[in-house]
């Protein structure tokens, strides 16, 4: 299974420390393709700018989302680009995931929220020392569909 993880990069870096949990988590239910989301090596400006540029990243990054069977995005930190991944991810009716923070005291995007069917597009309230378990429960629930 190919498991694209979202997290935000340019749109703010606080919440790395739970990026990381979540990847190390995805990585027992298959390959994910974005692992570098979650590394604390990356900071908001982004992969070095990459050598190759931002249509570098968009492209290869669009290509994973087409590869990937599931998105897991974690949309506390509001990010364009992980809007962005989640638009085209409907786009190409891949299976979705959002964990928001409520604790984080931001009421999360009714295009987010407003999106969350509780099939196609889940949206969980999560807390951190809860997410390793709402990840078992919805990957075990894939498995059956
Ligand atoms: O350097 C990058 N590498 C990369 O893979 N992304 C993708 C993956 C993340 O889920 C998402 C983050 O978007 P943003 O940088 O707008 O917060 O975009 C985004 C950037 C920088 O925008």
């Amino acid at each position: 299974m190919f498991v694209y993880f979202c997290g935000s990069i340019r749109g703010g870096r606080d919440d790395v420390d739970v990026y990381r949990k979540i990847v190390i988590r995805l990585k027992q239910y298959g390959t994910v393709l974005t692992e570098h989301v979650s590394s604390t090596e990356l900071t908001d400006r982004g992969e070095d700018a990459s050598e190759a540029g931002d249509r570098f990243i968009h492209d290869r990054d669009v290509d994973w989302l087409r590869q990937s069977d599931v998105i897991v995005a974690e949309v506390t930190q509001p990010s364009l680009g992980v809007g962005y991944e989640l638009g085209r991810g409907v786009a190409m009716a891949k299976k979705i995931l959002c964990l928001f923070r409520s604790s984080s005291g931001r009421t999360l995007s009714a295009m987010i929220r407003g999106a969350a069917d509780g099939e196609q597009f889940v949206v969980k309230d999560y807390s951190e020392d809860k997410v390793e378990n709402i990840l078992d429960e919805f990957f075990s629930n894939l498995k059956r569909t």
